[in-house]
């Protein structure tokens, strides 16, 4: 990587509890972000994946491990540096959008730009610029609640993005969205990344959008690796008879000592009804 880092981590390390109790979510974790690259971690279930995530953002503070943004190690900072580094260098978008009920599209979009150097009446014509990009413009004034999901997840996008972060997170941001609305926000993030030179990190489940990723890392256990340099492993869903990748499936189950991959939830369900159904010892 020629340029500096926008976000590098060294060592990054998260444990939770102690004894028999401890958790290593995140486990001597190295990484750099370069400044306009799409990044996707992927991962099962409590692989560690927010809480690294929280950790790049700042949000958590590591059990060991270093953290620098911009170049600048932000691991000692005092809890008012970190909350202005936040604030200037660090835009977030969660699963659920986090709006403010009584506050306007508008207002909401404004928010974080009280804590920016200019004030709110400086981010105003980015706002605008902002809610036109993102197709919100005629809903300026209207209440969160009265928008669609999809029109929600874009003005937390726009919040997001109004004191121009070079650093933009997102916690399952298509969580809670169709899949036709969740491309849709999945590609203003891709274009943000490439237009306004933002670093994007996504966490996600969503296979679907490796294909506009820069790159994808799989964390599990704990650990991160690169997983478009390792190898697929292609097995038969028993129940639909799909294409699986076993090497990053999520859904999977072990049968009579045998490891089973499924596409979805609902085929494993109807594995489970009926096993031997699906598996033929022959
Ligand atoms: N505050 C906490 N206290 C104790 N354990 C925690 C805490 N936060 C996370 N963990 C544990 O750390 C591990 C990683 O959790 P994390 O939420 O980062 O996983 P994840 O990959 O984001 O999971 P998911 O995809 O289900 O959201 C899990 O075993 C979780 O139970």
């Amino acid at each position: 990587m020629a340029e500096q880092p926008i976000l590098s981590v060294r060592q990054l390390s998260k444990r939770f509890g102690s004894g028999k109790a401890l958790v290593r979510a995140v486990d001597r974790v190295d990484l750099d972000i370069a400044s306009g690259e799409l990044v996707l971690i992927m991962g099962p279930s409590g692989s560690g994946k927010t809480t690294l995530l929280s950790m790049l953002g700042a949000l958590l503070r590591p059990t060991e491990g270093k953290v620098a943004v911009a170049g600048r190690e932000i691991t000692d900072f005092a809890q008012a540096q970190l909350a202005r580094l936040r604030a200037q260098q660090i835009g977030f978008v969660f699963q659920a959008f986090n709006l403010m009920e009584a506050l306007s599209v508008e207002e909401n979009v404004l928010l974080p730009a009280q804590l920016a150097p200019g004030g709110v009446k400086a981010a105003r014509p980015r706002a605008a610029e902002l809610l036109s990009r993102l197709g919100l413009t005629a809903r300026a004034g209207a209440l969160p609640h009265t928008l669609s999901g999809g029109e929600q997840q874009r003005v937390a996008i726009a919040r997001a993005l109004i004191n121009r972060p070079p650093i933009l997170l997102a916690d399952e941001p298509t969580g809670n969205l169709d899949s036709h609305r969740g491309q849709e926000v999945m590609m203003i993030l891709h274009d943000i990344a490439r237009d306004e030179g933002c670093a994007v990190v996504m966490v996600t489940h969503d296979p679907r959008v490796e294909e506009i990723a820069d790159r994808v890392l799989w964390l599990e256990d704990g650990a991160l690796r690169d997983r478009r340099s390792d190898r697929h492993d292609w097995v038969q869903d028993p129940v639909c008879g799909m294409r699986v990748d076993a090497w990053t499936a999520m859904v999977k189950t072990l049968y009579q000592g045998q490891q089973h991959v499924f596409c979805s939830e609902r085929c494993l369900q109807r594995f489970n009804e009926a096993p031997e159904r699906y598996v033929h010892n022959d």
